[in-house]
């Protein structure tokens, strides 16, 4: 096993709403990432996935509050830091967060540049603006961009481009974890292709140590990951191999999920998340039990209420109250 990068232990996070409401996005979740791994999270819309991305920053402004849990980044608690310290010394150097459509947030009156100066001005203030120059226009020739791309305007590139260019900026303080979210949607399927090659070579070359990757395209995450959790109400519901969670899923919701692209490789194109009938609970008002029996075809009565624990087989760990061999068999039933 190799070293571990990022650890995160029963992790709380919650929104509180102008109604003071809480809204339990994040919600007693643990997982360890390795260095040199690449982790997908998957799962429906309102699941919790970019709400787990913020709180892995330690970005925690209103309505987005911290309850309890630990983060460690190479080591570092970040919980246990101050809000100066967690920016100059952890985000962007030890970790980074690529926001979803952070490509449309670019500020369209200024150069390529000037957003990495921006960064270098903060981390790096001993450089020159000619060092910096110098130092971005190396980074994007070993990542196959143009280093001409630095003298442009946003809106002088084409969608995928701005994409690549964002996540070289993102990176270019060499964090240990990056974290993109949904870099690829809204993408067409060359471009698509273009930033799945520009993450793998970060982390081939050594410029990021390993990487989350958020998305509902599936069968990316099947390319492009070793591992997968699959989150479902604000609480992780499974983790195993990429090849395990899409050939092989054991809870119900991955099941379902990973439903859609249980065919041979050629037919995986295209795919995007299953519908799955009935709604996620509100998060507002967690139900006891399994969150997922309402709309589970298995579900029994002692799913409804208790706790439902992790359990543990072949090297992955699924939350449900059946064994593997229950659930093996429910799943050959439904395919006969
Ligand atoms: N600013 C907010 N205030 C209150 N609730 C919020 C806020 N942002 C998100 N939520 C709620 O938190 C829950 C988790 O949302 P989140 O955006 O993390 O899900 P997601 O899995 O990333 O979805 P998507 O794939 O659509 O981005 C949802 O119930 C959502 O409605």
């Amino acid at each position: 096993m190799g070293k571990n990068i990022l650890e995160v232990k029963e992790l709380k996070t919650y929104y509180r709403t102008r109604l003071q409401e809480n809204v339990y996005a994040v919600d007693g979740v643990s997982f360890n990432l390795e260095e040199g791994k690449t982790l997908g999270i998957a799962g429906e819309s309102g699941c919790g996935k970019s709400t787990l991305a913020l709180s892995l920053m330690g970005f925690y402004f209103p309505p987005l509050h911290f309850k309890s849990g630990s983060i460690s980044v190479g080591g570092t608690d970040i919980m246990k830091l101050g809000k100066e310290q967690l920016r100059s010394q952890i985000l962007g150097r030890e970790i980074a967060y690529i926001p979803q459509a952070a490509m449309n947030a670019l500020n369209p009156t200024l150069k390529i540049i000037r957003f990495i100066e921006d960064i270098m001005r903060e981390h790096r203030p001993e450089l020159s603006k000619q060092q910096v120059w110098q130092m971005a226009s190396e980074r994007f020739e070993t990542l196959n961009l143009s280093p001409k791309v630095l003298n442009s305007y946003p809106n002088e590139l084409s969608g995928g481009m701005k994409q690549r260019t964002v996540i070289a900026i993102s990176s270019i303080l060499n964090p240990k974890v990056l974290i993109a979210d949904e870099p690829t949607s809204a993408l067409d399927v060359t471009s698509q292709k273009a930033v799945i090659k520009l993450m793998k070579s970060l982390l081939q070359k050594g410029f990021i140590k390993s990487l989350i990757f958020i998305t509902h395209e599936l069968p990316l995450l099947y390319h492009v990951t070793d591992d997968i959790v699959v989150m479902y109400a604000g609480e992780i519901v499974e983790r195993g191999t990429a090849q395990q969670m899409i050939f092989d899923p054991l809870h119900p919701y991955t099941k379902k999920l990973m439903g859609s692209i249980i065919v041979p490789e050629e037919g995986m194109k295209g795919h995007k998340l299953a519908a799955i009938p009935g709604a996620p609970p509100n998060l507002k008002k967690v139900p006891d039990g399994c969150r997922f029996a309402e709309r589970c075809v298995h579900a029994k009565d002692e799913c409804r209420s208790g706790k439902v624990d992790n359990r543990q087989a072949d090297g992955r760990i699924y939350r449900c109250h059946f064994d593997t061999v229950t659930l093996k068999e429910w799943y050959e039933h439904e395919q006969q």
